[in-house]
């Protein structure tokens, strides 16, 4: 593992991806993006942009991009994973025999996976066959088009092995960006997943024409009941008050930028699931899928979440959004903190 990383591959030409390849190129790291279709490749490559994905955003010379993994991973000194959370285990298989060796793998991805209920960093450490505290873990407040446009932003590299975690921040650090480490992978990743189910809550809240009041109760029950579920796995409780955690779920749950947001939005006025996931024009909303997920995982551990459960019934159930909400408010009363 090279302490000074300065060749950096990036999997994903999404808008996280290429905001995050952007962050880099402009520290000065040399950067070579794997885009899916070759016309966003040649975009990024020629034109130095990625109209698909972040319009009117000039990208840095130092960046290129191929179609070919194989091309994109030669050489690699760390290697960025920005693919959605449920691809990303057949996208990782494919790609394992190229990864050279001792490069540092980084997710990007915001998720839990269905079925396994694994944390990305335990499916790219399963997948690379390497443990799983190697795995650099990128979260945050980190709208991708806020990031792009150069406004000032901190984020968390999350990783049990400290020294990966402080080559990455070197290696991404700028004028605008300002990465912290993180020991707490744990409650790192869970945030970021968890934040993402919430902020369908809070977009379906407005979707439904409800006020900030309501915003501010899913926002904070939300952070309990991700709290409660980090608890039973271990996560430090400091996390959920520091970027991964309030950070994250402030900046999701309150951003028209935010797609799991604008999804929430969409079901809210009465568009269907279906309606929704046009309207979002083929970009991921991670929360619909990991609602699921969530709810799954912490039903197996007796942790009660009461706003991802609403949430998945909402969206794979059929259950009316008014309904769902009202609910959530006929629970049984109970202390703020049991
Ligand atoms: N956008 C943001 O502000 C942030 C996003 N994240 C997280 O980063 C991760 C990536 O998100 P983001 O870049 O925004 O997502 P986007 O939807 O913007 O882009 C996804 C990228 O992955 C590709 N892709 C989609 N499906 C597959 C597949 N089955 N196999 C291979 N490639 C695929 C897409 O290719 P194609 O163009 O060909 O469809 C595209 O390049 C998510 O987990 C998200 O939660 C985290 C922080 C901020
Ligand atoms: O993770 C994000 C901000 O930190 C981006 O959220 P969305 O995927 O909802 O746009």
């Amino acid at each position: 593992m090279r302490a000074d990383v300065q060749r950096v591959t990036v999997l994903g030409a999404g808008s996280w991806g290429t905001a995050f390849a952007k962050v880099l190129g402009d520290a000065g790291r040399d950067v070579t993006m794997w885009a899916r279709r070759e016309q966003v490749a040649a975009d990024i490559r020629e034109r130095h942009a990625n109209s698909a994905y972040l319009p009117g955003v000039g990208l840095p010379e130092r960046i290129t991009a191929t179609a070919d993994p194989a091309e994109a991973l030669d050489g690699a000194e760390a290697v960025v994973l920005a693919v959605p959370s449920q691809s990303l285990r057949a996208n990782l298989s494919e790609w394992r025999p190229l990864l050279p060796a001792d490069t540092i793998l980084v997710s990007l991805a915001k998720g839990v996976e269905l079925g396994t209920l694994k944390r990305m960093s335990e499916v790219i450490a399963e997948i690379a066959g390497i443990p799983a505290g190697e795995v650099v873990v990128v979260t945050g407040p980190n709208l991708a088009k806020e990031i792009a446009a150069g406004q000032p932003s901190a984020s968390v590299l999350a990783c049990a092995d400290h020294e990966r975690a402080v080559a990455i921040q070197r290696a991404s650090a700028n004028s605008y960006f300002r990465p912290y480490t993180n020991t707490d992978v744990v409650g790192c990743e869970l945030g970021g997943a968890c934040k993402n189910v919430i902020a369908l809550s809070t977009g379906m809240a407005a979707g439904l024409g409800l006020g900030t009041n309501t915003m501010a109760t899913l926002i904070t029950r939300g952070l309990a009941e991700m709290a409660r579920l980090g608890a039973k796995l271990g996560a430090d409780p400091l996390t959920f008050a520091g970027l991964a955690g309030v950070g994250d779920l402030v900046a999701t749950c309150s951003s028209p930028l935010s797609r799991n947001r604008t999804f929430g939005e969409h079901l809210g006025r009465g568009d269907t699931l279906e309606q929704a996931q046009a309207a979002a024009g083929g970009q991921v909303a991670e929360g619909v899928m990991s609602c699921s997920s969530i709810r799954a995982l912490a039903q197996s551990l007796g942790v009660d979440m009461p706003i991802t459960d609403a949430m998945h019934r909402v969206c794979h159930e059929g259950v009316d959004p008014r309904q769902a909400g009202a609910e959530l408010l006929g629970r049984s009363q109970k202390h703020e903190w049991s």
